[in-house]
């Protein structure tokens, strides 16, 4: 008997058995967490908000699809219902209707979420509107407008909800939040400055939340094949109405929709859903700052200099 096949190989095995028993014990909670949970999911109407809804869905949450179009909304819970799960129970979903940007829309939505399901074990503060232009032609009612949408309508909302949470001593509030969130980049400082902003508003709820046993998730994607750039509003207010080849080129929401699920899931505290460059981009602003702006500002030369070309 050598040293291999009497200590390696065993040694090897077992820990590959606890890894799999750990992971299966894992995937197990998980399933138990989100079954029969309410979730509440802001912009569930288009790209990951749409996926997500489906995500929970499948997973036999009780959804909340919230959004600002009653018709998408209603077209969401047939498409929903259609799906036949003979594995899992599901739940025909809610839906309340309410404009994010309208802080008095957001509360009585929020007062009609708790009159039609009770309670909120999962708040999904996705729905979000992007930005393109430079600072010196935005009008100030642009950047108040991404504010409003991005930062306050999630801040309200979630204000909301969490006396109920606090109450019961249960409740997980997620943020989708953006690699702009961590990093600034040329062009877009309304929507980079309400990420900025989420990021900063939701690790300091973590921190006050945790001895209620209220979990926070702040979810940071990369790019995702969305209508977002589509969406995004410019410097005069007007819709930029482009697919951008960045967004095109970005990850589906569907993928992005599941690392949001196994997120909650498993009660993250953070993650950041994104490819290398960026990843290292959001290192290089923390570690050389200096470098990071050089690199920013020449970005910001090229675009402008192919835009006037
Ligand atoms: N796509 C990307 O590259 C990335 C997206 N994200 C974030 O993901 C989130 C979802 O965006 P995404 O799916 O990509 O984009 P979409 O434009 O496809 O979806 C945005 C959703 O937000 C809703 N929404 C926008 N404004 C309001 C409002 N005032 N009141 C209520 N709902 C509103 C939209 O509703 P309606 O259908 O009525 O327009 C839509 O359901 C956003 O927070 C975004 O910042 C983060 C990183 C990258
Ligand atoms: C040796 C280290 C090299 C480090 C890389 C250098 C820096 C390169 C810059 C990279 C910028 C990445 C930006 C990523 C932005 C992003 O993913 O945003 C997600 C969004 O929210 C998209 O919204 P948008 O409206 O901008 O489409």
């Amino acid at each position: 008997m050598d040293f291999t096949s009497t200590v390696i190989i065993p040694l090897l095995f077992g820990s590959l058995g606890i890894f799999g028993l750990f992971r299966f014990l894992q995937w197990m909670r998980m399933r138990a967490y989100l079954q029969e949970a309410v979730v509440v999911i802001t912009g569930a109407t288009s790209g990951l908000g749409k996926e997500c809804a489906k995500a929970f869905h499948a997973a036999g949450s009780k959804v909340v699809l919230c959004g600002r179009d009653s018709e998408k909304l209603k077209e969401l819970v047939q498409q929903l219902s259609a799906v036949k799960n003979h594995r899992k129970k599901t739940h025909k979903p809610h839906t309340v209707v309410f404009d994010l940007s309208d802080t008095k829309a957001v509360l009585n939505g929020a007062e009609e979420i708790l009159k039609h399901v009770g309670h909120v074990d999962i708040l999904i503060n996705n729905a979000g509107i992007s930005f393109r232009g430079t600072i010196v032609d935005t009008g100030l009612d642009v950047d108040k407008k991404v504010m409003e949408t991005n930062y306050f309508g999630p801040v309200a909302l979630t204000k909301a909800l969490l006396p109920s949470m606090i109450k019961r001593r249960q409740g997980h509030i997620v943020a989708i939040s953006s690699v702009q969130g961590k990093i600034s980049i040329p062009f877009r400082s309304a929507y980079a400055a309400s990420k900025h902003a989420t990021q900063a508003f939701f690790d300091c709820l973590r921190a006050e939340v945790e001895q209620y046993d209220i979990d926070v998730t702040v979810v940071s994607p990369g790019y995702i094949q969305t209508n977002l750039s589509l969406n995004a509003i410019t410097a005069d207010g007007s819709r930029y109405g482009v697919m951008d080849k960045t967004t095109a080129q970005g990850q589906t929401a569907a993928e992005v929709a599941q690392v949001v699920l196994n997120a909650v899931g498993q009660r993250k505290k953070e993650v950041l859903v994104a490819g290398l460059t960026p990843f290292l981009a959001v290192y290089l602003r923390n570690l050389c700052p200096r470098v990071f702006f050089t690199l920013m500002a020449s970005r910001a030369k090229k675009e402008r200099k192919a835009k006037d070309s």
